[in-house]
Formats: structure tokens, C-alpha cells, sequence
């Protein structure tokens, strides 16, 4: 049976009197893909700062790789990237491998300096994104895309089993996103990271994703991709708040 790295069971979550999460139950396995979508303030990015233990859960346990989250020690295995990310200013003083580098401070100590091992492991990091050719650059001069995809390399250094992403396109030109999703895929296919994706781009995401949650207060839907698809885009839309009309990718394409 595949290991369990995040299961949320009955989270409840409230910012004063307003109920934000509700009864959300939700496992993510080893290997697994998921997309986790949902109308603007439905929760999604309140239950993620949950899962990475940023906010406590009013009702309900988050358990992480099998263990409560108040006893789960071992952070470098889950990497992070936020849609902030991708905010540096092309005067910011630091080059993209001491960007990745910073991603193993937490194993190597915050004073203490970087071996050429860690060195490697970074040069290692920016290939599996193909940016290693930008290693010596600053990272204000990159693009959106460019800088996200360094992020994602950050993540990566401290060799995470689970990369958990809020809106990582965000700032992203359109003409990017689609190979930025495909790098998502490889990480997920060949390298056997397990994915927690946050997106509004349901159509391009729901194509790579294995399985998807439906987010809005509670969970209105949650499996894999194939169920999603062969799910009413009135039932959809019901939930969502709004008309949903998804677009299908020919078979042949898929
Ligand atoms: N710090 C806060 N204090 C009070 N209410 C908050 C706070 N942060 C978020 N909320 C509210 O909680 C609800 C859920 O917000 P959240 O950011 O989790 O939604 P989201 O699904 O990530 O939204 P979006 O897709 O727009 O990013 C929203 O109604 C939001 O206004």
C-alpha cells in the first residue's frame, strides 16, 4: 500500500465567526498528483497554510507522512512554493545557485558555510528545472517563469517526497505556463514527487493531475482525474458558484 504523506481528517477551520473549512477529509499518497481547485476565497490557500502547519486547525487532525503535525520533524521532506515567490526586483544582489542553495540551510545550519557537495546537489537541482545555464545569474534579471522555476529547484535541493504549490503560475506569461506544467509532470512521473498543486487553471492542470479535490468550504468532489472528467459541468458549476464549461483535450492529444 502506498504510504500516506498528508491526510486531513474532519478539518474544520474558522477566522472569527466566519467558517472557512468544513469537515474536509482528504489523503495525498506517495506518487500521487493532485489539483486542488476551487472558486476565489474558497479555502484553498487556508487549508494548505494548515497542512504546512502555518494555522491550527479549529476542528479535526492534519497528520503529515503518518505522524501528527505537532510531532512531524522532518520538514525537508515537504517542498513549498508560493505565488509570491516571483517577486524579486532586477537590482536584488544574490545569483540563482545561492538562491537554490538556501534551500539546504535548514540541513546545513544557518552560519555554517556550503560544501562543494551541497554545491553540486544545487547545479543538480537547476538541471531537473533546466535552468543550471542561468546558475551565475541574478535572480532580479529573470523572468517570472525563469525565477518560479529556480523556486521550484529550491524546493527541490532538500529532496522533498511532496511538493505542496499555491498558484505557482501566478505572474507567469501564458506562453510559459504550458511548459511550466510539463516540468511538473516529469517531477511527478520521473523523479516520483508527489504533488499538491493549487490552480485556477483547471482546464491545463486536470489534463496532468491524477486525482482532483473540489474546494469550497467542504470538499465537494475528490478522486481521480478520469471521475472528475466524466463529471456534469452543471454539477460543476453548482458548487463553483458560477457557469463552469470545461474544455476537453481530443483523446489523442492527452
Ligand atoms: N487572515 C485572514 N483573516 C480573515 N479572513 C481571512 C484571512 N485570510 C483569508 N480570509 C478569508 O478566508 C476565506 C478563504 O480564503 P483563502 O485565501 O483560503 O481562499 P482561496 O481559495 O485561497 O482564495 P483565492 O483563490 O482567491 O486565492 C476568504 O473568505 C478570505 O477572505
Amino acid at each position: 500500500m502506498k504510504n500516506i504523506l498528508i491526510d486531513c481528517e474532519n478539518v474544520g477551520f474558522h477566522y472569527g465567526h466566519s467558517t472557512v473549512l468544513e469537515d474536509i477529509n482528504l489523503q495525498v499518497k506517495a506518487g500521487e498528483f493532485w489539483a486542488l481547485i476551487g472558486p476565489n476565497g474558497s479555502g484553498k490557500s487556508t487549508l494548505i497554510k494548515i497542512i504546512l502547519g502555518l494555522l491550527a486547525p479549529d476542528e479535526g487532525v492534519v497528520k503529515l507522512f503518518g505522524k501528527s503535525i505537532g510531532t512531524f520533524k522532518q520538514r525537508e521532506r515537504i517542498g513549498f512554493v508560493s505565488q509570491k515567490s516571483n517577486s524579486f526586483n532586477s537590482g536584488f544582489p544574490a545569483t540563482v545557485l545561492e538562491v537554490v542553495k538556501s534551500g539546504l540551510t535548514r540541513k546545513v545550519g544557518l552560519f555554517k558555510s556550503f560544501s562543494k557537495q551541497d554545491e553540486r546537489h544545487a547545479l543538480d537541482a537547476l538541471k531537473i528545472v533546466k535552468m543550471d545555464e542561468f546558475s551565475n545569474s541574478n535572480i532580479g534579471e529573470l523572468s517570472g517563469g525563469q525565477q518560479q522555476r529556480v523556486f521550484i529547484a529550491r524546493a527541490l535541493v532538500g529532496e522533498p517526497d511532496l511538493l505542496i504549490m499555491d498558484e505557482p503560475t501566478v505572474g507567469i506569461d501564458q506562453k510559459n505556463v504550458a511548459s511550466f506544467y510539463s516540468m511538473l509532470n516529469d517531477l511527478n512521473r520521473e523523479h516520483g514527487i508527489a504533488i499538491l498543486l493549487v490552480t485556477h487553471e483547471i482546464d491545463l492542470v486536470t489534463e496532468l493531475a491524477s486525482h482532483v479535490a473540489c474546494l469550497n468550504r467542504s470538499i465537494h468532489f475528490h478522486g481521480i482525474q478520469s471521475d472528475y472528467k466524466n463529471m456534469d459541468d452543471d454539477d460543476i458549476s453548482s458548487w463553483y458558484g458560477h457557469p463552469v464549461r470545461r474544455v476537453h483535450a481530443p483523446k489523442e492529444e492527452v
